[in-house]
């Protein structure tokens, strides 16, 4: 059980690299977090110096309240589970897992007593006495967090520890860790690259792109409410759309026009941009494709859209569609909706047209690329 919190903590690498800047973050007691953001964003360095594997630059960083930055990793009281879990090839797993309790010279019952409950929580009592080599990569990876986990440590720290698992496994193993979590009464630090893990996983969410924090909030808010171009491309699958448009301030309230078609904003969005003393200017609309409504025939706020291609993904449909200005679209469509004679029509050239209400809409600034309304 502990609270980690990071102030303006900075990574500047030998070469010159700044790999993290300024990272502010308060973690609670018992809470999950992940760290989530594309190849090279800092998240694995921001974890490595959590866990004492690299120096901090400069900032400070606190577990219960106490700096931490100049103490060994070992005398951190934290465990971390790596994506390589590189397992001990010639000890069996009972072994393994107890390898980092013997080094503490614990007694054997105590051991005992920890790597069983351990394994038992993970499912791979019946394994104890095999090597790794005769274990699937998810039982590999069960080892690498209970070594992780006899350790009682304070904080568990993971760094993509199921991407080197097949897709299955990985959501299997998944559920585990939100199981494991429950079990545990520990704090969490998780890093990933992939946005369903970390929505699925985290209390809170840190969204990070070239070394900086892009928004922090729980996977609601940011999915409701992201602050930029990037947080609203980077969670949701298939990735948010984002139209050219225009937005019209207007004697009736603001009004978003594409293309032509008006579609007025709510009272609540009205409120805000009156606030932020937001005018008529360009905007990009972003709307996510399971919020886009298809109309089958033009009526007023409908956009006139062509069909590319038409995925077939089973219970949905994902149609591509482009915008007579050419925007790019993808729209999600749950196939029992639909009739036999509507499903036949969604092919290549046909014409479709689609509308958002104002609820869905997100407004982004193209000059500064920041949410007009949530930022
Ligand atoms: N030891 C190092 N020396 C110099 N630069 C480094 C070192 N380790 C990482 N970097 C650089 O720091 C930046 C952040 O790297 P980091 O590994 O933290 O990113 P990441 O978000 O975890 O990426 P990935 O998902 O690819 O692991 C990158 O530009 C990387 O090239």
């Amino acid at each position: 059980m502990a609270s980690v919190k990071l102030t303006d903590v900075k990574k500047i690498y030998d070469n010159k690299v700044t790999a993290v800047h300024d990272f502010n973050l308060e973690i609670a007691d018992k809470e999950f977090v992940v760290f989530v953001g594309p190849s090279g964003c800092g998240k694995s360095t921001t974890l490595r110096m959590i866990a004492g594997l690299e120096d901090i630059s400069e900032g400070t960083l606190e577990i219960d309240g106490e700096v931490v930055n100049d103490l060994q990793p070992k005398d951190r009281n934290i465990a971390m589970v790596f994506q390589n879990y590189a397992l001990y090839p010639h000890m069996t797993v009972y072994d393994n897992i107890a390898f980092s309790l013997r080094l503490k010279k614990m007694p054997e019952d105590e051991i005992y007593e920890r790597v069983t409950n351990a394994a038992q929580i993970l499912g791979i009592t019946e394994y104890l006495t095999r090597k790794p080599r005769a274990l699937s990569g998810g039982q590999r990876q069960r080892v690498a967090i209970g070594r992780a986990m006899v350790r009682n440590a304070k904080v568990f720290l993971m760094d993509e520890p199921l991407s080197n698992l097949d897709a299955k496994l990985r959501n299997q193993m998944r559920a585990e860790i939100i199981l494991l979590r429950q079990k545990l009464d520990t704090t969490f630090i998780y890093v990933t690259h992939d946005q369903t893990e970390a929505m699925t996983l985290g209390d809170r969410i840190v969204i990070m792109k070239d070394g900086f924090i892009e928004q922090v909030g729980t996977p609601q808010e940011v999915f409701d409410t992201p602050v930029n171009l990037f947080v609203a491309g980077f969670i949701g699958s298939p990735q948010m759309n984002f139209l050219k448009a225009n937005l019209e301030k207007a004697a009736g309230g603001y009004v978003v026009d594409i293309l032509g078609v008006k579609l007025p904003l709510n009272e609540e969005q009205n409120a805000v941009l009156e606030q932020k003393g937001v005018g008529s200017q360009e905007i990009i609309l972003g709307v996510r494709p399971e919020h886009t409504a298809v109309l089958f025939d033009n009526a007023e706020g409908a956009i006139e859209c062509t069909i590319d291609v038409n995925e077939m993904m089973g219970s949905e449909l994902h149609l591509h569609l482009s915008s007579q200005n050419n925007d790019k679209i993808i729209v999600r469509l749950p196939t029992v909706d639909l009739t036999k004679e509507q499903r036949e029509s969604l092919t290549f050239g046909n014409k479709l047209y689609i509308t958002f209400p104002a609820k869905v809409m997100h407004l982004f600034d193209p000059a500064t690329e920041k949410s007009l309304i949530d930022a």
